[in-house]
């Protein structure tokens, strides 16, 4: 059998002959004559088709520091705001959330010293097995594998347990504070969603047991690509978790779905990108949408963004909160299902959701 590292580290094409057998995104961009993309990162779908900015800023923000002010008729309101935004959008920008602004830039840039580590130093992290609590990878999707997409990406399990790459030096620690304080956060807007809900504040931590939870932190870097038009950086995809606080170093490039048309996000300075996931619509019974959402790429400027997905406890089995199923009138509309088994459905190829998805009656 192949090394995990021989499977996941894509051949060069051949058309680039001075480009190392394997290689990342990045190492093509940096070769010499590099002047055109190779025909397997040429995606089929021009995925600029539907593009369609934010002209009329009509994407919501929800100022975090009224959750927690002590005002309950603020708070209240914020959290109608919360409700209306995850039920229209599934998507909000996040400002006033008390991460300072140094630590943000700290990781991006610490991320961004990560990619510029020797190859073999990230290769030692490169495999295909979803479950390695450190992985490093080219934009190989294993669900359409005869594609490439133009991103290089460092995964990393950061809670219940913390890994990181020992190197750069400093980048572990940053790493670490950076997940706990955007993990507060996330707790904090978990509490405000389990009151949009109906629920007492504890009620989303309790029922997906937060107190071990299951948080991501994933870089994904998208050097500039010569024909941005033909590639694409992350294609369209919904995330698995409850929610995902996403920042970027001021390039652009998430787009996100709504109502059946793709909308450019120009994101505040020092705001956080919050996306629901697929638990938030499981738990919800489908009256919060997991927003689809992709990342395209540019031909100027490295972009570099950082998801920190937060999730149930992988062994906790997920169904509509029961309160929110009503045999007659609001059914199950999803089969109740392990996170953890959940995870694992998207080594075969289909979007999760569908899986667990009941046809309505
Ligand atoms: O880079 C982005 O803006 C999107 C990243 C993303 O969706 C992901 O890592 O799941
Ligand atoms: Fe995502």
């Amino acid at each position: 059998m192949a090394s995990p590292t021989q499977v996941l580290v894509q051949t060069a094409p051949k058309t680039h002959p001075h480009v190392p057998s394997r290689t990342t995104v990045k190492a093509l961009v940096e070769s010499d004559g590099f002047k055109s993309i190779p025909s397997n990162y040429s995606y089929t779908a021009h995925p600029n088709d539907s593009d369609a900015s934010d002209p009329n800023n009509t994407i919501p923000t929800i100022d975090f520091s009224l959750l927690t002010s002590g005002d309950p008729h603020q708070r209240s309101k914020v959290i109608q705001d919360i409700d209306k935004s995850c039920q229209e959008w599934g998507f909000f920008m996040l400002v006033n959330h008390g991460v300072p602004e140094s630590l943000m830039k700290a990781v991006l840039n610490g991320c961004n010293e990560f990619f510029n580590l020797p190859m073999e130093e990230k290769l030692e992290f490169a495999t295909k097995d979803i479950w390695k609590p450190i992985r490093f990878g080219t934009g190989v999707d294993i669900k359409v594998e005869k594609f490439f997409f133009w991103r290089d990406f460092i995964k990393v399990f950061a809670h219940p347990e913390f890994n990181c790459p020992s190197k750069p030096q400093g980048f572990s620690e940053i790493v670490q504070e950076y997940c706990k304080r955007s993990r507060e956060v996330t707790m904090e807007l978990l509490k405000a969603i389990s009151e949009s809900l109906g629920f007492e504040e504890s009620y989303i931590e309790k029922a997906m047991n937060l107190k071990s939870g299951f948080q991501l932190f994933a870089a994904n870097l998208y050097p500039p690509c010569p024909q941005p038009e033909l590639a694409m950086g992350i294609p369209a995809h919904t995330d698995h978790g409850l929610l995902t606080l996403l920042i970027e170093n001021e390039i652009g490039g998430l787009q996100i779905q709504h109502n059946g048309t793709w909308f450019h996000v120009n994101p505040l300075p020092n705001s956080f990108l919050v996306n629901t996931g697929d638990h938030l619509e499981i738990l919800s019974n489908g009256r919060y949408k997991s927003i689809m959402h992709r990342a395209v790429v540019n031909n100027k400027s490295t972009r570099i963004s950082i998801a920190a997905p937060n999730g149930p406890s992988l062994d906790t089995v997920v169904s509509p909160a029961p309160e929110l199923v009503d045999n007659e009138s609001r059914p199950a509309a999803y089969m109740p299902m392990k996170y953890k088994d959940y995870i694992d459905l998207q080594l075969e190829g289909k979007p999760c959701l569908e899986r667990v998805r009941l046809p309505v009656s």
